[in-house]
């Protein structure tokens, strides 16, 4: 048996596969930040617009609200289920609701779409200033450029201090920098399997996906967002997708469960494909679907040139500003962001008491699946109230 007996492939993406104007909102909210956004590198961008979603009501203080920062190919759906606007359930849905560890009885729980992404946020398929989409001409962005963004969303929404500000992978990073740029405004701090700066490996990771997007024809430098259907770097950015998925999982986990295993009705020796490898196609084929390849490039970037300690006399010296209450949890099979890193990182962070670790056979995508665990440091963090305690909301309208 050969390919061609794999399932049908889905039809052909649009060229960028993120979410686009005109497409059903869902309960998204947009924010659009009047100012040109300086960025590290001296640019100016203009016309900067994140997405967000929230839940639960707003405290009149706005004492009890909690920034939730996702991961690099997630979006502000934090929680609920697919719907218009939606086609997945919320990533944390399990962590994000009434009675759930970010109880929104209590908690007012806020997720934008990271600057630089295609789910509503400001990203290379978003138009430009003459209403043609960036593409290459979208300025090069960092971790503190995205926090900058999210900073002015907090500014625009009133909240002038967060509770907690909870992020992981990218959003951890995201996480870091909120609380080492802005600690008078982050409360307590939870940074999940994400390290202080990028490892030359993590680095090779990210360079590694970034070239195989650009080494799609389909790419045309960036700028291939007005191309037909099919017609984008798809292909490259499922290759960048193969390449990471690895890194998400843990090797005794493909091991356990793929092993050398052919796909049902398909035989390796002639052209079919092995289970992983099916199990590999499947993710980059959802992924080329419902993902932008310059969001993905831009991102990747981003936390490859996360350091924290950049230009702040290094990390030892800016973690010291961070003082809050702080978690820092790593996966224990976590071969992305090893715990040793993350270890060194809660060795520096004045307000935590030494790295905890999440048990997951399945590596750094753990931090998504073990809601459980994930669930118990976030109450850790943000215990709820005692049954006597009486509720200290003054309830009002967002704006
Ligand atoms: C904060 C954020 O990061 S938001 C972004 C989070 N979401 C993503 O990253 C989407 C990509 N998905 C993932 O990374 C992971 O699937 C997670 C972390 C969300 C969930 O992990 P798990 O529950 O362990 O799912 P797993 O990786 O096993 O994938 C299951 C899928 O693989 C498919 N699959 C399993 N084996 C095979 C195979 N041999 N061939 C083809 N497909 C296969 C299943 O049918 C299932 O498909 P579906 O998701 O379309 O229903
Ligand atoms: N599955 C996660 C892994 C990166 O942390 C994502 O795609 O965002």
């Amino acid at each position: 048996m050969n390919r061609s007996a794999a399932p049908a492939a889905l039809p052909l993406p649009p060229a960028s596969g993120g979410r686009r104007e005109g497409d059903p909102p869902g309960r998204r909210r947009w924010v659009t930040i009047e100012d040109p956004l300086p960025l590290e590198s001296g640019v100016r961008l203009p016309g900067v617009r994140l997405a967000y979603e929230t839940w639960g009501q707003r405290a009149a203080d706005s004492s009890n609200a909690v920034l939730v920062l996702h991961a690099l190919t997630g979006d502000s759906h934090a929680a609920g289920p697919a719907g218009p606007g939606h086609p997945t359930p919320g990533w944390w849905d399990a962590l994000v609701g009434p009675g759930r560890a970010l109880d929104t009885a209590r908690w007012f729980v806020v997720a934008p779409n990271v600057l630089g992404g295609c789910q509503g946020s400001t990203g290379p398929s978003s138009p430009g200033p003459d209403g043609t989409p960036w593409g290459s001409r979208f300025p090069y962005l960092t971790v503190r450029d995205q926090v900058a963004a999210e900073a002015a969303l907090a500014d625009a929404l009133g909240i002038g201090r967060w509770a907690a500000v909870v992020g992981g992978s990218m959003g951890g990073m995201r996480a870091l920098e909120w609380a080492v740029s802005r600690p008078e405004r982050t409360g307590s701090l939870l940074v999940l399997a994400a390290p202080a700066a990028a490892s030359a490996e993590q680095i090779a990771w990210g360079s590694v996906q970034i070239g195989a997007i650009r080494s799609d024809p389909g790419w045309r430098g960036g700028d291939y967002h007005d191309a037909p259907p099919g017609g984008g770097p798809h292909r490259g950015l499922g290759q960048a997708r193969r390449i990471a998925h690895i890194t998400y999982r843990s090797e005794p986990e493909l091991g356990s469960r793929f092993g050398g295993a052919p796909q049902p009705g398909e035989d390796p020796g002639r052209g079919g494909r092995y289970q992983v490898e099916s199990y590999l196609d499947h993710h980059a084929g959802k992924l080329v679907h419902r993902f932008d390849a310059g969001s993905y490039v831009a991102l990747t970037e981003a936390m490859n040139g996360h350091d924290i300690g950049r230009g702040r006399g290094g990390a030892e010296r800016a973690l010291r500003r961070a003082e809050m209450p702080a978690l820092v949890v790593g996966v224990d099979s976590d071969r992305l962001y090893p715990p040793s890193q993350q270890e060194e990182l809660a060795a520096l962070l004045p307000g935590t008491e030494g790295l905890r670790l999440v048990n997951s056979p399945y590596g750094h995508d753990g931090f998504l699946i073990e809601t459980g665990q994930v669930g118990s440091f976030v109450r850790e963090l943000l215990p709820p109230p005692s049954p006597l305690t009486p509720s200290p909301l003054l309830l009002e309208e967002l704006p």
